[in-house]
């Protein structure tokens, strides 16, 4: 198991998923085991929908980041979310630790198709598939609205 850089796009970066600093955010940390990606977090009460289990909205943002670290730890690109399609085949425990796992079902220059599996002691309670769509500097500039960094560009696309 090999720990990836925690904060590979900067102090200043605001993600909720893995930002270290954001103030209501998951803080999460990734390692690659062959060809996954793996986390590990225990959802608080501040996260829950029904009493006593994380909201299913807030599950699919930890299974978004799961998979959007795929694309960075596996593929050393960055992508955008294009498409979510999970299950969620159990409740999501609040004080339980949930084990995330990624890994790249297929990609392209230009996309990339992840699946995503969420556990609890050992039983799945989500399982998806997310495609990212991964864009050249010119296109991700645009949708940014502006200049990327320059730690930020390595994980563009080549421009065709
Ligand atoms: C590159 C460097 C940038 C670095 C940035 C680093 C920041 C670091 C900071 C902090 C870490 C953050 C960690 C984040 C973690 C979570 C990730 C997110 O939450 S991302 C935000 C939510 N997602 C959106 O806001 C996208 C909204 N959608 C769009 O902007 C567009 O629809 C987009 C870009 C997804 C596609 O735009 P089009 O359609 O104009 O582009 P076309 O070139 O036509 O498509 C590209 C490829 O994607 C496929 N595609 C597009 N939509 C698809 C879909 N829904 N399903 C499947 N494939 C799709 C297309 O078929 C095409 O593939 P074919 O070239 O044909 O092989």
């Amino acid at each position: 198991m090999t720990d990836l850089d925690p904060n590979p796009f900067g102090p200043d970066q605001p993600c909720f998923g893995c930002s270290p600093d954001h103030p209501i955010g998951f803080h999460l940390r990734f390692a690659r085991e062959g060809d996954e990606v793996v986390t590990r977090f225990t959802p608080g009460p501040q996260y829950q929908g029904p009493p006593g289990i994380m909201h299913g909205g807030l599950v699919t943002t930890l299974a978004d980041e799961v998979a959007a670290w795929a694309v960075i730890g596996l593929l050393d690109r960055f992508g955008f979310t294009a498409s979510i399609q999970v299950r969620l085949h159990r409740p999501m425990r609040i004080g339980v630790e949930v084990e995330g796992r990624g890994s790249i079902l297929r990609h392209s220059s230009r996309t990339a198709t992840i699946a995503v599996r969420l556990s609890q002691g050992g039983v799945d309670a989500l399982t998806g598939e997310l495609t990212f769509a991964i864009l050249d500097q010119a296109a991700a500039e645009r949708l940014l609205g502006g200049p990327l960094p320059e730690a930020w560009r390595r994980f563009s696309r080549a421009s065709t």
